[in-house]
This record gives C-alpha cells, sequence and structure tokens, in this order.
C-alpha cells in the first residue's frame, strides 16, 4: 500500500505537520509529491485540500488510514525544489507549512477556479487526445472526473500532449476570443482585390490589411477594430463575400503595455565588463557566490545583470531577476524584454490573476526563461537557474509584512545554493548588512566607481531651512530651489522635485533649529500617538506630553511637520505658470497602468517637471533631467527608526542620482532643516563608503543591526488588558533562555495600537548568539496558538524592516 504524508490547510498549529493518508490503487502514478488532493479531517465528513509532500511505501501508524478522497492536480504545482524550500521557509519565518506553500502558488490556485483540459499544440489530432476530448475544445476536470479518468489525463501531462487551464470562475469566458482569418492566400485576395469597385474604399483597405497581415492571422476582430480602424459592418461584408471567416481562438493573456523596442549588447566599459566577468565565471563554474555590486547611480549595473543573464541562458539555463515594484520600474522591464523578448516571463501585482497564471505556466513549461518580478517571484518555477539578480537590494519591500514573514533575499541565497549559481545584488546605497557581509567575505564585493561615459556625478547644494532668508518665503521653495527651476525650464530641460512623506506629520520638529524629540532611551524619534494625545517611543514604550515650546532653543516655532504633495503642485502652478507638471502619488496611481503612463509621459517631454513621493527616486533614467530638488530631507530622518538615517541616505542618492546620467550635467539642491547630519552630508556627496563606517560606527554604540539580530516579536487581543497580561507572559517566557547578552525592550504599544479592534503590544530582543531562542519562539507560538488561548495572536518577525 503506498501512503502519502500531506500538509493540510488548515492553519493552526496542531495541524501543522504531515498526516498520512492511504492512495487509492487507481491513484498510484497520480499522487506524487507537489500535487494537491482532497482529503478527509478530524472526526465527521469534513472535506479540505491538501499538499502531497512525500509518498512512502508504507505507515508507522497502526490504525486504519483514511484513503486519499480525490486529486486535484494531475501534474504537481510545486516541485522537489520548493518542497524542500518550504520546510525551510517555516521553520525561518515562524509560519505554518501550509501557508508558505501557498505562498509559492499564483493566487488563482487559491481561488475558485476551474480547470479546464485542451490539446497542447501540435497534439490535436493524437488518437488518445481526441478520445479525451471528443471533439470538443476542452473538457473541464471536476469532481466527477473518475479517477480512471485521472489517470489518464495525468499521462497525457506527463507526454506534454495537453495543456491544463486554470480559470477563476468569474473569468471563464474572457477564456475565448473572436477573431477572423481567411481560407485565401495572398494572390487569391488580390485577385478578388482587382474585382472589386474603386469606390469601395473600406473594402480595399480591409484587402489590403489580409494581405499585409496574412502570416498573423487569425487576429481578434477586437484588436482590427481598435488598432486598424477597421469596422464591424467592413469585417461583416467580407465574411458574406467569402473573404473571410470569423473564429473563435483561445488567448494566452499577456500583459499589456509592454512593447519595447529590441536592443542590442552596447561595449561595455572596463568597470563593466570586470564586473561581467567575474560574475559570468561564477556561472560557468556553477558556484552559489554572493556578489554585492556596489555601483554610483549611472554607472550602467542593468547592463551588467542584462550580460550575466545573457550568459545563463547561452548554457541553457534560466535566470531571476527581481526589482522592488514593477509598476515604479517599467524602464528597467522594458530592458530586459528588449533584449530578450519572448523568452521573458514579468511577474507582478498588477497582473490580473489569469496573466500571473499565464506566466507562471510559461516560466513552468520552461518557455520563458527569464523571469522579472517583485518580491513574491523569488518562488518562480524556474528550473536549473543560472543566475540570480537582485536589483535594489536595500529597498525594505523585499521583506514582506505579512505571514510568512519572508526576505526575498533571504529565499534567493536558499535557491542559489540549491542550483549551485551566483547570486547578484546590486545597488549605489546597498543595506547595511549586505555591505557588512561583504566586508566580512560572506559577499564578494563588486565596485563600479565611474559613471558610464565619465559623466560627472551630479552637484549637490544642501539649502539651510533654519536660514532666515529661507524661512521668510512664503512658501516652501528656498531662492535658489526657485532660481534653478526657472533655468531649467529656460533651457527646455527637465527637473524632478521629491517630497518625502515617510514619517510625514507623525513626529514634532522645531522650524528655528531643527530639533527633533527624541526618546531619552533609545535615541530615535518619538511618535505622536493620536488617541493618546502624547509622545511615545516604538522600542521601549517611553512616553511623554507633546511640547510647546522647543526644549531647545525655545521657539514656540515647533510643532508637526509636512505639506501635502497636492499643496506644492499649486505652488508649482503659481510660481511657474507656464511649467508642466505630473504629480506622482497614491492618489495619481490608483488606476491600473497610471505609473507607467505617467512615467511615458515624463519621458516624452510632455512635461517639465516631476514631483512626486519616494515612487519617483529610483531606477529613472531619463537623459534630459539636470536639476532634483528635495523639498523636506528630514522627514525619514525622523521616523522612530533606528533605520532613519540609512533610508534618509539611500532615499537622498537615489533621488540626486537622476539628475545628469546623460551628457547635460546634473545639479541637485537638497532642502534641511538638518544640514549638518551625516546623513544628509554623506548623500549630497554621493560617499556610500563614508556614510557606511559612520553609521557602522553607531549602530555598534546603539546595539543594532548589523552587529545584532533583531527579532520582533507581538502580541494582539481585543481586550487591552488581556493583550498587556500576555506580553509580560511572554517577556518572562524569553527572559528563562536569554543570557545576559542579549536585551529585551518592551512590551511597548504599537504605534496604531488599535488596529481592527485589536490591542497590540511588541517586544524586541536583540541578541547576538542564543542557542536557545528558536526553540523557544516555536514553542511559544504552539502554546500561545492551543485552544484555550483563543483570541491571541502573536506574529514573530525576524529582522524586521521597520518597527512601528
Ligand atoms: N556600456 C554602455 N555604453 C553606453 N551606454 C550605457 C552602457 N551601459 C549603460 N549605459 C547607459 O547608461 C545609463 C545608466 O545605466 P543604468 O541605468 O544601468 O545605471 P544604474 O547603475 O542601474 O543606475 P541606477 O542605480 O541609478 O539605477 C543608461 O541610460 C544605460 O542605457
Ligand atoms: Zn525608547
Ligand atoms: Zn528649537
Amino acid at each position: 500500500m503506498s501512503v502519502a504524508a500531506v500538509i493540510v490547510d488548515v492553519p493552526t498549529m496542531q495541524t501543522n505537520r504531515p498526516f498520512e493518508y492511504e492512495i487509492p490503487e487507481a491513484l498510484n502514478d497520480v499522487v506524487v509529491p507537489g500535487v494537491r488532493v482532497e482529503v478527509g479531517f478530524g472526526r465527521g465528513k469534513r472535506k479540505i485540500q491538501g499538499f502531497v509532500m512525500e509518498v512512502k511505501d508504507s505507515s508507522d501508524f497502526s490504525g486504519k488510514l483514511k484513503p486519499i478522497i480525490r486529486v486535484i492536480d494531475v501534474k504537481p504545482v510545486l516541485s522537489k525544489e520548493m518542497i524542500d524550500l518550504s520546510y525551510w521557509l517555516a521553520d525561518r519565518t515562524y509560519s505554518f507549512q501550509i501557508s508558505c506553500l501557498q505562498t509559492m502558488l499564483p493566487n488563482v490556485m487559491r481561488a475558485k477556479y476551474k480547470q479546464f483540459i485542451e490539446a497542447a499544440p501540435g497534439f490535436e489530432d493524437d488518437s488518445q487526445v481526441q478520445a479525451l476530448l471528443q471533439n470538443h475544445l476542452f473538457v473541464e476536470l471536476t469532481n466527477d472526473t473518475t479517477d480512471e479518468k485521472i489517470k489518464e489525463i495525468a499521462q497525457l501531462k506527463r507526454q506534454n500532449k495537453i495543456n491544463i487551464e486554470y480559470v477563476v470562475e468569474n473569468q471563464a469566458n474572457s477564456l475565448t476570443r473572436q477573431a477572423i482569418t481567411t481560407d485565401l492566400n495572398v494572390n487569391e485576395i488580390s485577385e478578388k482585390k482587382s474585382q472589386l469597385r474603386s469606390n469601395a474604399k473600406a473594402q480595399l483597405k480591409l484587402y489590403d490589411f489580409l494581405i499585409v497581415h496574412h502570416d498573423e492571422l487569425p487576429i481578434e476582430s477586437s484588436e482590427i477594430e481598435k488598432k486598424f480602424n477597421i469596422t464591424r459592418p467592413t469585417l461583416k461584408t467580407a465574411e458574406k463575400n467569402n473573404i473571410l471567416k470569423f473564429i473563435e481562438i483561445t488567448k494566452r493573456r499577456t500583459p499589456v503595455g509592454i512593447h519595447p523596442e529590441q536592443t542590442n549588447a552596447p561595449v561595455l566599459t572596463d568597470e563593466q565588463s570586470q564586473a561581467v566577468s567575474t560574475i559570468n565565471d561564477s556561472i560557468d563554474n556553477h558556484q552559489d557566490k554572493t556578489f554585492l555590486i556596489e555601483g554610483v547611480t549611472g554607472s550602467g549595473k542593468t547592463e551588467v545583470y542584462l550580460q550575466t543573464i545573457s550568459r545563463a541562458i547561452a548554457q541553457d539555463e534560466t535566470a531571476l531577476m527581481l526589482v522592488p515594484e514593477i509598476s515604479l520600474t517599467p524602464q528597467m522591464v522594458n530592458r530586459v524584454i528588449g533584449r530578450f523578448g519572448n523568452q521573458v516571463a514579468v511577474l507582478h501585482s498588477g497582473l490580473s490573476s489569469g496573466e500571473r497564471y499565464d506566466e507562471w505556466t510559461r516560466i513552468e513549461d520552461g518557455v520563458a526563461k527569464v523571469v522579472v518580478g517583485a518580491r513574491s517571484a523569488v518562488f518562480a518555477p524556474l528550473k536549473n537557474i543560472g543566475v540570480i539578480i537582485i536589483d535594489e537590494e536595500h529597498e525594505g519591500s523585499y521583506k514582506q509584512d505579512d505571514n510568512p514573514r519572508y526576505h526575498a533575499r533571504d529565499v534567493a541565497t536558499w535557491r542559489a545554493k540549491f542550483h549551485k549559481c551566483p547570486l547578484v545584488l546590486g545597488s549605489a546605497t546597498p543595506s547595511l548588512e549586505s555591505r557588512a557581509r561583504a566586508e566580512k567575505g560572506v559577499y564578494q564585493m563588486i565596485n563600479m566607481t565611474k559613471r558610464i561615459n565619465d559623466h560627472p556625478l551630479p552637484h549637490v547644494q544642501i539649502v539651510d531651512m533654519r536660514n532666515s532668508e529661507n524661512s521668510a518665503v512664503k512658501g516652501d521653495f528656498s531662492p535658489l530651489l526657485q532660481d534653478n527651476l526657472w533655468r531649467v525650464l529656460k533651457r527646455k530641460e527637465q527637473a524632478i522635485v521629491l517630497l518625502n512623506r515617510r514619517g510625514y506629520s507623525s513626529f514634532i520638529m522645531c522650524r528655528e533649529c531643527g530639533f527633533v524629540l527624541k526618546c531619552p532611551n533609545c535615541d530615535v524619534s518619538l511618535t505622536y500617538h493620536k488617541n493618546l494625545g502624547r509622545m511615545k517611543c516604538h522600542y521601549c514604550g517611553h512616553e511623554e506630553p507633546v511640547p510647546h515650546v522647543c526644549p531647545n532653543c525655545k521657539s514656540k516655532k515647533i510643532g508637526f511637520y509636512g505639506t501635502g504633495t497636492e499643496n506644492i503642485e499649486k505652488q508649482l502652478n503659481e510660481q511657474f505658470p507656464d511649467a508642466r507638471v505630473l504629480r506622482m502619488d497614491v492618489d495619481t496611481t490608483r488606476k491600473k497602468g497610471a505609473h507607467a503612463a505617467i512615467i511615458e509621459k515624463f519621458g516624452n517631454h510632455e512635461a517639465d517637471i516631476l514631483l512626486g513621493t519616494q515612487m519617483i527616486a529610483k531606477g529613472l533614467d531619463f537623459p534630459d533631467v539636470t536639476l532634483v530638488g528635495v523639498v523636506n530631507a528630514d522627514t525619514t530622518l525622523s521616523i522612530s527608526d533606528y533605520r532613519a538615517s540609512e533610508r534618509t541616505f539611500q532615499l537622498l542618492t537615489q533621488v540626486s542620482g537622476r539628475a545628469g546620467r546623460a551628457d547635460k550635467e546634473g545639479h541637485v539642491i537638497i532642502q534641511t532643516y538638518n544640514p549638518d547630519h551625516y546623513a544628509i552630508k554623506d548623500a549630497a556627496k554621493q560617499d556610500y563608503e563614508t556614510f557606511f563606517k559612520q553609521e557602522m560606527y553607531l549602530r555598534h554604540q546603539s546595539g543594532y543591526t548589523p552587529y545584532y539580530f533583531t527579532t520582533l516579536i507581538s502580541v494582539s487581543h481585543q481586550d487591552e488588558g488581556q493583550a498587556l497580561k500576555q506580553s509580560y507572559w511572554l517577556k518572562k517566557q524569553l527572559q528563562s533562555v536569554l543570557s545576559d547578552n542579549s536585551v529585551l525592550l518592551g512590551p511597548s504599544p504599537t504605534m496604531i495600537s488599535r488596529k481592527q479592534n485589536k490591542y497590540f503590544y511588541q517586544i524586541i530582543v536583540k541578541y547576538k548568539q542564543e542557542p536557545n531562542l528558536h526553540q523557544k519562539l516555536l514553542e511559544i507560538l504552539s502554546d500561545t496558538q492551543a485552544e484555550t488561548k483563543k483570541g491571541f495572536t502573536i506574529a514573530i518577525d525576524n529582522e524586521p524592516q521597520h518597527i512601528d
């Protein structure tokens, strides 16, 4: 008897292990690791889904095993690699195994969907396939499909004679579209055309269209109408005259809006070719090394990525490239597609679940060899990976905020080891963790110190907003920034204006002296808690009243700080009435494709000034941008997080790097109330190394990453007293295993301590080496998730990206 070990879809601690089921004889070859099955669970008749993790010959269990009720997939949806990875992931992130398995699959497989079987191209006339489909284009796989039939389907799938389409139920009808085609060849159409009357303009146009596009038929009717301006009646007339016919076609849903031109590899600069050859050596020798490319803005890192991807493809391997957020980096996606065309699959949150599924299948079937995508693309079902790349590796968005709280960099490291391939991390402003690892030799450093064609780095000026000349102006632009905007407009060049929104309005600053209220214990800024009307520290829980005079200079100009993008847009319109301004923030980018549209417009010179939040800071490459203005550099500096300086440095360096990337010189103006802060001064010099040394020193002093590991544990309950009580219980539990070298902070209420009617408290553990901590946390998780303690949720976050 064969036995399947199944992880069932019940996310609780008690079910967080494989359960054994008997595999019915008829399903012997079909139930393999990686397929999903339906099984009975518990007493009663409850049926649930589960993943087969392992198939064994016998069971250690002495009782009678329940049989598998039904197999959901006729082909594994997860590979052996993914199953292995899920064990590691669950352990690393303190998550349920089932959550990890599900995270690896496209959404559509979690929603309510239907499965259709169709003939694979070229197998339409195969006798077995015909027997299965019985003259239908599709057959649906349902609950009633017999085990025998499933076995047959699984076999055909293994032979690649059929394809399986997952269709979300309400999208099922989008699977077929109407198209036109013709039985005539080009000569016959020309012949018919010569018989037309010369005033049959529309028909003449249509015949010409059919001749020119003959190779591309069938073409969707809607496309013909939209793109070529040929109307439906025109098509109908031609149908009556037997020139063309309408048919139904199945349509692969390709992501819209991406039609880049084909590009060829340029001649590399010395630094680029050095980098490429170092990495390619590792690809050739199948080494799982991690490289950190520290390359100044505009040094041509992208080209390095592209050429290493080329190498992997040339060796018949695949490549995985992660970018922070696809919608923000349309230029990057275009460059990859421009080089590798159809071999590229793009995975991002903007895709409909059907589109996402299509891309996923193209990868799974081996048609797509290069995957570009945001965080979750790190689970792309690529086989035989030759290189993995993480661009802008310092970005916080690589860490998932919800369970499983994984960092794409860690998953990528795991996969690189599995595939024995190099992992390339790139940034102009590496995260401190990564740069520190390079220091220790864990990562191999690759430096790119020059911009392409020796273009100089931009000239940066810091404007001290405390200065009377600047504080006297009515709006938010200093005289220097105003003058420079005028100059850019006169020269018909372009400017980028950044309004730093992060942390905006939650902290208090003195407009006279730049003073920011900080925690006496933790050296992070205090945050305003609206419901309490008090200032609070997120780390240790210290609180104090909101000050009305500046403790530093006694000025009354202390208060909440911040202006909105809309307000700045208004000021720009008033002061520069002839300038065309594009605004990019959460409000203007709600619609799908809005980011790309704004960026394209700016690239086409349909605007002079691009005003925006953090969104505009990274990756953009426009040759005519000669000025970058930062309205308020201080807001990130004041977020109550030990990464505040790092984030500020990164943001300012990245946004400055948008200026002067081509032949025209770049100029940057940074307005700040903290002109002497090292993060701002170093960013102005685009000097990562100096910043790194200073910041490392401070992290060492205060005991933070990368000198210490950090684990954040949050507890929530509907009753505040219960939440607090539980946090103290948790603290005691942790104290019992921690050595004196570790630090325990909290419990303290989180920023919005009451979300969805629950109270949240958090505890932070900072440690260097705690061999018993991991096990203890697993125990705590198991205890708190037990039935008796219902109502509590506890979340454990390894190396949190931000603490709020
Ligand atoms: N070898 C080359 N020859 C000519 N132009 C190049 C070469 N390599 C890159 N470029 C061009 O130089 C510009 C900057 O390159 P790229 O955008 O790759 O820089 P980057 O290092 O990724 O910068 P950032 O970190 O600021 O995004 C691009 O317009 C790119 O097309
Ligand atoms: Zn504190
Ligand atoms: Zn002051």
